[in-house]
């Protein structure tokens, strides 16, 4: 490198440092940060396991030694225990736009996604039989593809994959159910929950969507658009935890006619009647199975707490900037043609994460995260970069696209790192 490069090179970062801290400085979510618990480290992984709410850790140790340890049995009633399920559904409900009473909290992402996919099949084929056909989006997040395979299966239908911007043209007088990913986990494009909706109600079928990506990252309004089921998990920016149960929201006019695949005795209108026939709660609770994880639904009750007082709007513009800064970020440092941004520039078609394209990108995230930058690798050329607003800061964006150019400069000399 010469002597002008470096120094222009120098000027450059200098200038994107010193408006990382201007920005920071006039951040009205940068305090949040100190709720969580966060090293040195650049952590922009949040899209596959949020950073540990620092109240989690007391209220873990309090449920286990004095509600379980102290309490016992009693706790079902007394602690809350029983209602929880639907309790941090409704803490949930607001972040993604929707009226109390119809989230439940329970179960993986993937169980929910059998719950909602049957059961949005079973409302369709009882509108009209002849509808047999479940379109999944082309690039979905594996479990979705394969759930649906079988789902499709027990319900007499076929599944047909289409990419998640042509569903709408696509639905038809054949199709029961459309399921879709709202954010593309790969690349980050953000589908058109709004259009996609309203072009499945148009054809008369019935909308999935999986919020993973969108829950606690942007507004996802599911009232609003008239969604009729939406799964989503907890652990990614919701910071419920490893593992963390996931939710399912039934919009409540179709509550009633909501027949699960899956009528634990939870979801029984009287579960300690014990009856020997089934016959389904009301609401919310029919979306539930068994007895509830309660270690793990009571973390993630403490982590919600970070969203007191936090509008999902202020969420979403400090996201864009993030996104947008880290961009610019990685256009200034990069040497020409080493990575290909492939998550799409316009706002309205982006989720909270930039994807990268870049040849050997498995030993540029390792060397990246050896160098305290944490983000993940997507097979088989993917660098993804997830971005929190409550804990990620511009200076982190400026940080990770600093030591990603110097990675792949010395990527580039002999004996470098990749
Ligand atoms: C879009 C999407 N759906 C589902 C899942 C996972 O589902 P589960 O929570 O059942 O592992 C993930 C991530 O793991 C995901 O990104
Ligand atoms: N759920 C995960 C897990 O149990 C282990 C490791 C990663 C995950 C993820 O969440 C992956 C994530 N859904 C993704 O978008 O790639």
């Amino acid at each position: 490198m010469s002597e002008t490069t470096t120094v222009a090179g120098a000027a450059r970062r200098g200038g994107l440092a010193e408006e990382a801290a201007a920005r920071d400085a006039g951040d009205r979510l940068a305090a949040k940060r100190a709720e969580f618990v966060l090293d040195d480290t650049v952590y922009l992984d949040g899209n596959s396991l949020g950073a540990l709410p620092a109240g989690v850790p007391d209220r873990v140790a309090d449920v286990v030694r004095r509600e379980w340890g102290e309490m016992r049995i009693r706790s079902w009633t007394e602690s809350g225990w029983w209602e929880a399920p639907e309790r941090i559904g409704d803490r949930i409900a607001p972040l993604v736009g929707a009226a109390p009473g119809q989230v439940v909290v329970s179960d993986s992402t993937s169980v929910n996604v059998f719950k909602a996919v049957v059961g949005a099949v079973r409302i369709a084929q009882e509108d009209a039989p002849g509808r047999t056909e479940v379109l999944v989006d082309a690039s979905t997040f594996p479990t979705d593809g394969y759930i649906a395979e079988s789902a499709a299966r027990m319900t007499g239908c076929t599944v047909r994959p289409v990419p998640a911007g042509e569903m709408a043209a696509e639905a038809g007088p054949y199709t029961a159910v459309m399921l879709v990913n709202h954010v593309d986990y790969r690349t980050g494009e953000l589908a058109d929950l709004s259009g996609t909706t309203r072009a499945a109600h148009r054809a008369g079928a019935r909308v999935v969507w999986d919020v993973c990506h969108t829950a606690g990252a942007l507004p996802v309004d599911l009232d609003a658009h008239g969604v009729d089921f939406a799964v989503g998990c907890t652990y990614k920016y919701l910071n419920g935890g490893p593992g963390a149960p996931a939710f399912l929201y039934v919009r409540a006019d179709l509550a009633e006619r909501f027949d699960s695949p899956l009528p634990g005795w939870n979801s029984h209108v009287d579960p300690f009647a014990m009856a020997s026939v089934y016959a389904a709660g009301d609401g919310a609770v029919r979306g539930r199975v068994g007895t509830p994880d309660i270690l793990s639904l009571l973390a993630l009750e403490e982590s919600l707490k970070v969203w007191d007082g936090v509008d999902i709007a202020e969420v979403r513009a400090k996201s864009l900037a993030l996104t947008d800064f880290f961009v610019r970020c990685v256009e200034a440092y990069v040497p020409d043609g080493r990575v290909h941004v492939i998550t799409p520039a316009a706002h309205e078609r982006r989720g909270s994460q930039v994807a990268l394209r870049c040849p050997d990108a498995g030993g540029v995230m390792a060397e990246l995260i050896a160098r305290g930058v944490v983000g993940d690798y997507r097979r088989p050329d993917v660098l993804r970069f997830g971005f929190t607003p409550l804990y990620t800061s511009f200076a982190d964006a400026e940080r990770a696209a600093r030591v990603l150019a110097e990675v792949l400069a010395e990527a580039t000399t002999p004996g470098g790192p990749a």
